[in-house]
Formats: structure tokens, sequence, C-alpha cells
């Protein structure tokens, strides 16, 4: 009943900061997020991160740690979105603004939640704490939670 599409999504965290990109079209369009985007066959997740990182904001890393695996159910639709975050701790290149992204260096505590998707103030503290989890959240729309889970794990 249900197909699960693969998505990345991966948060360049620096002491005190974290960047994340204004997604100019597309899904998402008009919040703050971390960069990310799909799967392409015969490409891994974590090697799909490390592209899409580039692509829309210009930054490598030797860094990718696995750090959370999310589902997101929309009601009404038949496909679930598996995403597979990952943090990254230091970064080679300058952000640079792309045709998906705008960047933007963002002070911990002026992370701006009411832009973001409405999941990452439930997640984004164990992320930056360096803490694992599993999730799950159902959506009506895309601004409204009816339900979630959210767990700590010790390994993903
Ligand atoms: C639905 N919630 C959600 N979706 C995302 C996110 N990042 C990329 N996508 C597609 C996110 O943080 N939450």
């Amino acid at each position: 009943m249900f197909t699960r599409k693969l998505l990345t999504l991966v948060l360049v965290v620096q002491p005190g900061r974290v960047l994340l990109g204004m997604k100019k079209r597309g899904f998402g369009a008009g919040k703050w997020n971390g960069f990310g985007g799909k799967v392409n066959p015969g490409e891994s997740i974590e090697q799909a991160a490390r592209r899409e990182l580039l692509e829309e904001s210009g930054l490598t890393t030797n860094t990718l740690e696995k750090i959370g695996n999310i589902t997101f159910e929309f009601v009404g639709e038949t496909e679930l979105m598996d995403v597979h975050i990952y943090r990254a701790d230091e970064y080679d290149g300058e952000p640079t603004e792309s045709e998906e992204m705008r960047p933007q260096w963002f002070d911990i505590d002026k992370i701006p939640y009411g832009k973001m998707w409405a999941d990452d103030i439930f997640w984004f503290p164990l992320m930056l704490q360096k803490k694992k989890f599993l999730g799950y959240f159902k959506f009506h729309g895309h601004d409204v939670i009816l339900e979630q889970k959210l767990n700590e794990v010790q390994q993903l």
C-alpha cells in the first residue's frame, strides 16, 4: 500500500552555528532547510547526500555522519518519504547560492524554526547534541503534524 521514496538531508554544523538553505523552488520552497534530495539509481545514499550537498551549497565534506532516519507520511498520499539525515562537522568550499538553495549560517539559538518544516524543532536538538534518532511524522498538508514518533537510538 505504501511505497518509499529515499531522500537525503545534510546539516553542516560549526561551533555555535548551523548552515541552512532557503529552498527557492520545488518541494518545501520558502522554507529554511538542510541540503539534500533524491537518491539516483546506482548511487549509495551517502553518495547521494554528498552530491546534493555539493549541488545545493557548493560544499564538500570528509565527515558525513549518519545521525537520523525519519519517515514522513502525508495524508492521502501512498508514497512515504524515507529521509536519511547526516551531520557534517567540517566542510571545504564556500557556501554558494544555487538555483535550488540560498545558504545562510544561523546561530544555534536563532534557528528559524517558524520558517522550517514543522518537524525540525523536534529533532534538531537531538542532531545538535550528536544524538542518533529514528522518527515518524504524519503530516496533513505541509504544516500540520497529526502524529509523531521520535526515539533516540544508540546506532543506526
Ligand atoms: C516533511 N518534513 C520534512 N521534510 C523535509 C525536511 N527536509 C527536507 N524535506 C523534504 C524536513 O526537515 N522535514
